[in-house]
């Protein structure tokens, strides 16, 4: 390292200090020159070995004996500097760049390319370096600079030079000029070889500040120890005896003073900046080198981050190939079993359709079954009713003596001879009969009525004696007291909404009366041959239509009993039913009427009343005739009158067969139909089963 000279300057200052001190001039004691011409005779040993080395020619700026000027000026280039120092160790320099312009002299300051000047002096220091030899810095060649260190330098390597040529053998004392009875301290090369990568140029660097700071110590201690003694000689010479311990001792405290401040700068300097250029280049390359690895590794890391990439994408895409695959299977899975739903599905239904048909089929068989009882019943039936008898009336003998069964026996009062007489009836009701049990009788033919069979239910009787209450009800009507009409129609309506999966009903009502042989729209109020059908879709239409009828009735009237007797009122029901499977369509009406004791005058087969009734009572329609008889004796005879009538009506006038109840006729349909509805139960459980399971289980 470069600290060399320090000490030599240090001592020659301190003694020039003490000097002072005691007031001696050392201009007397002419130092200054001796110091010149040392340095001269050392300048001129250190350019004559140059120029011996190089030869003259090469040689030419540095003349044999420069002044210091001269010096330093003819090595600025360090073309001289590396040209001798590959003389002494070839390859030492590898390249020595030429001066463009040889021959000329070259000025201080001159245009030598800055860079070939510190490339040369950079290359010949770091040789020097390299072999262990004491060095000196850039600025020593420029102007103001410390050429004696130069000198020191180039004698340096002319004492190796000299050695190397001696054969190398032992080890090399660095000496100069100095006698080796000095203080010099032996220098070991330690790095010899010339470096080949920055790397080894670090190493050595680190290796070398102690020793290469050793040696300029001991290089500059020999160098100015002999001045030291001259300088202590010349002190000492006009002193008295008694002053010299005096001086000596200042002169060594100084000494130690001094030493105190130098030796920690650079002893405990393990790692020193580097002045040199050739330094920096060292770090230049260090740092190029160290940059090109971490660049080589960051590459790496990055190459080894895109590989990881890569390599999970990899991952994915077989992750992903596999849930393609595991999704297509099921995709696949999935196909299958919606065929296979598809196809049971398709079974199932064919069985659905099949036991749909079959259940059709048995439908239609019980519709007729059913209705072939009905006929079996009569298409005719008569049911005789008797009131109660009204309030305050209570006290008289009533007419009927006794109800048996389809049977009434009826007092006849002994003018009329015989005493009783008896009639017989499909069902007879008795005063106590409710609402209910009347139409309990009615109820299976409204069944029939959505069936597609006519039913024709009229009332029949003298006036007071119960119609309107049998067929309405009372004028303060409840729910029990409800009359046939409400009910019946109730129950139409019930059993069509029942039927609306398999039926559309449509239901329709026409209104007239015949009085004195004239018929009447009693919804419009006008005379004409047919009556309008006006639409409804509940009980409680076919109830406002029929209020509104009653009133048309009543208005007009100017004898109100009189036209009691002889108007007979009559509601009709039309029902259109389409079967929702087969398209068929069924026609059924239900006719509920309120006819009025017919007077003898109007002979029967031709009124407009038989006219009306026909289909109803043709034999096509099932007919319910409510006889009505008062209890009151004062009214037997009309009493009797009627149920003759009723009595022919039933069995001769309509020859309508009287059911036998016991027949075996009617025996074998109960239990063909009774067999029928086990078999419905079975097939309607066997669909319920079915269409409670889901599908998949199937
Ligand atoms: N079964 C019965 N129970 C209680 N009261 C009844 C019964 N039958 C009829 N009545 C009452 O007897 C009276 C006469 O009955 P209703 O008006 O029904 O006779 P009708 O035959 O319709 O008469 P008309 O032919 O004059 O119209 C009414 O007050 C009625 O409430």
């Amino acid at each position: 390292m470069a600290a060399g000279g320090t000490l030599s300057f240090s001592v020659a200052s301190m003694v020039e200090d003490v000097l002072q001190q005691h007031g001696t001039r050392v201009g007397d004691l002419n130092l200054e020159s001796r110091k010149a011409e040392e340095a001269a005779s050392r300048r001129n040993e250190a350019a004559g070995w140059l120029r011996k080395m190089i030869g003259v020619v090469v040689a030419k700026d540095l003349p044999a004996e420069p002044s210091e000027e001269e010096f330093r000026l003819g090595l600025r280039s360090g073309i001289i500097l590396c040209n001798a120092i590959n003389k002494v160790q070839p390859g030492a320099v590898p390249k020595v760049v030429e001066s463009p312009c040889d021959s000329a002299l070259i000025p201080d300051g001159a245009a030598l390319s800055a860079f070939q000047y510190f490339e040369n002096v950079r290359n010949f220091l770091v040789a020097i370096q390299e072999m262990g030899l004491p060095t000196f810095e850039a600025s020593d060649l420029e102007q103001g600079g410390k050429s004696a260190r130069v000198v020191n330098t180039v004698l340096a390597l002319k004492s190796y030079s000299d050695w190397k040529q001696t054969g190398g053998n032992g080890i090399w004392k660095f000496g100069g000029n100095i006698k080796p009875t000095t203080s010099a301290k032996s220098f070991v090369r330690k790095n010899s070889e010339p470096f080949t990568n920055s790397l080894s140029r670090t190493s050595s660097m680190n290796e070398k500040p102690l020793s290469a700071q050793a040696s300029d110590l001991d290089s500059n201690k020999m160098s100015s120890s002999r001045s030291f003694s001259m300088l202590v000689r010349a002190l000492l010479l006009d002193k008295k005896p008694e002053e010299v311990p005096v001086v000596v001792e200042s002169v060594l405290s100084k000494l130690v003073e001094d030493l105190s401040n130098v030796l920690p700068a650079n002893m405990n300097c393990k790692k020193p900046s580097m002045k040199f250029a050739s330094g920096d280049k060292m770090l230049e390359d260090k740092n190029s080198f160290n940059k090109s690895y971490i660049s080589e590794e960051e590459s790496k890391g990055r190459l080894l981050k895109q590989q990881m990439i890569f390599d999970r994408q990899q991952r994915d895409v077989q992750e992903l190939k596999q849930t393609l695959h595991t999704t297509k299977s099921g995709i696949q899975f999935m196909k299958m079993k919606f065929h296979e739903e598809f196809n049971n599905i398709g079974l199932h239904i064919h069985s659905l359709a099949h036991a749909a048909s079959g259940y059709h089929r048995v439908l239609e068989e019980n519709r007729k079954l059913y209705n072939q009882v009905q006929d079996l019943k009569g298409s005719i039936r008569v049911y005789c009713r008797v009131r109660p008898f009204l309030s305050g009336l209570s006290n008289y003998m009533s007419t009927v003596d006794h109800i048996e069964d389809g049977n009434i026996t009826i007092n006849i009062p002994s003018r009329h001879g015989k005493g009783r007489r008896s009639f017989n009836f499909n069902k007879v009701f008795g005063p106590a009969a409710t609402q209910a049990d009347v139409f309990s009788d009615m109820h299976p033919l409204i069944r029939s009525v959505l069936d597609g069979y006519n039913v024709c239910i009229f009332a029949y009787g003298q006036t007071g004696s119960g119609k309107t209450y049998t067929m309405t009800g009372p004028r303060e009507l409840t729910e029990k007291s409800q009359g046939v009409n409400y009910r019946a129609l109730g129950d139409l309506f019930l059993i069509a909404d029942q039927r609306k999966d398999t039926f559309n009903y449509d239901v329709s009502v026409q209104m007239i009366e015949i009085y004195n042989e004239q018929v009447r729209d009693l919804l419009t109020g006008l005379s004409v041959p047919d009556a309008n059908l006006i639409r409804v879709s509940s009980t409680s239409d076919v109830i406002d239509l029929m209020n509104l009828g009653q009133r048309n009735r009543v208005v007009g009237a100017t004898a109100l009993n009189d036209r009691s007797s002889r108007s007979h009122s009559c509601l009709t029901v039309h029902v259109q039913g389409r079967d929702l499977t087969s398209g068929a369509i069924l026609r059924g009406c239900d006719v509920i009427a309120s006819l009025a004791q017919k007077n003898s005058h109007v002979p029967y087969r031709n009124s407009k009343l038989t006219q009306l009734l026909q289909d109803s009572l043709g034999g096509q329609a099932k007919t319910l005739m409510f006889v009505h008889i008062s209890p009151e004796p004062d009214a037997v005879g009309e009493t009797i009158s009627t149920l003759k009538f009723a009595e022919r009506v039933a069995t001769v006038e309509l020859g309508a067969a009287r059911v036998n109840k016991d027949s075996t006729d009617v025996k074998a349909l109960k239990e063909q139909i009774a067999g029928l509805k086990a078999a419905l139960a079975g097939k309607r459980r066997k669909m319920n089963t079915i269409n409670a399971q889901p599908l998949a289980a199937r």
